[in-house]
């Protein structure tokens, strides 16, 4: 049975579900899903897990019935659900575009008035249609929406694109993007437990920040910091420490870990020397 314990729901199946349960652990909130069950406890705090279907959490967060989410913020946004975005996660990002086939001569969206759209996001399609003064029957599905012009039902669709892979295997293009999008923790305004709400907030932006960074350490010559320091300006600022060497100076720094080779090079030619690259698993701000 479910008390008054702050209430978060997450994805019990799908590519987001993995990745928001292991971003939980990360974040010490441990918790055991037993036998596909729709509920867990967190393990040492007044917390539910409640496992849903990650289009019905925009809604179900929206309405009350949990507090927080871990959704798409393109199913959020489909569901025109009124809910605060807590986190953008760093995870699941994709685009939502309009594809024809790869041979159409459509140039622009305004040419699609009076065609059919194969979607699994009706409302945002007819806002994106709206603007551009186009008015199309949209043909609502759940899923493999990119075999939908090969069947016949819709001459274009509006689905979500990460790498285009599947795009290319159905010989469709990108017509227009509509819009980018990444998993979010979402949060309704009349949270159980607000302060329970930010105590999570806190502990998995230490995990999603750490993922995205990493931290280096090097020497400088004194007289080269401040072209140093343009180099690796930090999250906030680096630390500096001094040497017994007095013309040197020590630097720790975070660093994107996307730009540690590269800003690594650059403090090599800039005479920089023992230059650490070290993972950071978790962190407080
Ligand atoms: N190819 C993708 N790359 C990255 N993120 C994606 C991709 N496809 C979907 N997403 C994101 O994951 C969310 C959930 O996707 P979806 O509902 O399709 O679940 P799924 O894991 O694909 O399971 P299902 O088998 O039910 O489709 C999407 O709303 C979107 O935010
Ligand atoms: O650009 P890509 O990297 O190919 O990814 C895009 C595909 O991924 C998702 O499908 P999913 O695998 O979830 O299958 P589904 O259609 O059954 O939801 C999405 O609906 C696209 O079809
Ligand atoms: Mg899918």
């Amino acid at each position: 049975m479910l008390s008054d314990n702050l209430r978060i729901g997450l994805p019990s199946k799908g590519r987001l579900s993995e990745v928001s349960g292991e971003l939980l652990l990360q974040a010490g909130l441990n918790f055991r899903r037993q036998n596909r069950g729709l509920f867990a406890k967190v393990k040492g705090m007044p917390i539910d897990l409640v496992f849903l279907r990650t289009d019905d959490i925009p809604t179900l967060v929206a309405e009350g019935a949990i507090d927080m989410g871990f959704t798409g913020s393109d199913l959020a946004e489909e569901a025109n659900a009124e809910v605060t975005t807590r986190m953008r996660l760093g995870v699941g990002r994709c685009r939502l575009a309009i594809c024809i086939p790869e041979d159409s001569d459509i140039k622009s969206a305004n040419e699609l008035d009076g065609q059919r759209i194969a979607t699994s996001f009706p409302n945002i399609t007819k806002a994106y249609l709206g603007q551009h003064n186009a008015l199309a029957h949209l043909v609502s599905l759940s899923g493999s929406v990119e075999v939908m012009i090969q069947l016949g039902v819709a001459d274009a669709i509006v689905d979500l694109v990460e790498t285009g892979s599947t795009l290319a295997a159905n010989r469709l293009r990108i017509l227009e993007e509509i819009g980018s999008y990444e998993t979010v923790l979402i949060q309704n305004k009349r949270c159980r437990d607000p302060e329970m709400a930010d105590r999570v907030v806190r502990r998995l932006e230490g995990v999603v920040i750490a993922r995205d960074y990493s931290l280096l350490e090097y020497n400088i010559p004194a007289t080269k910091l401040a072209e140093a320091e343009s180099i690796t300006p930090g999250f906030d600022s680096p630390t500096i420490g001094t040497l017994e060497d007095q013309d040197w100076r020590s630097v720790r720094v975070m660093v994107r870990s996307a730009e540690v080779i590269d800003v690594m090079e650059k403090l090599e030619r800039l005479g920089a020397s023992a230059i650490f690259q070290t993972t950071i698993s978790n962190c407080r701000l």
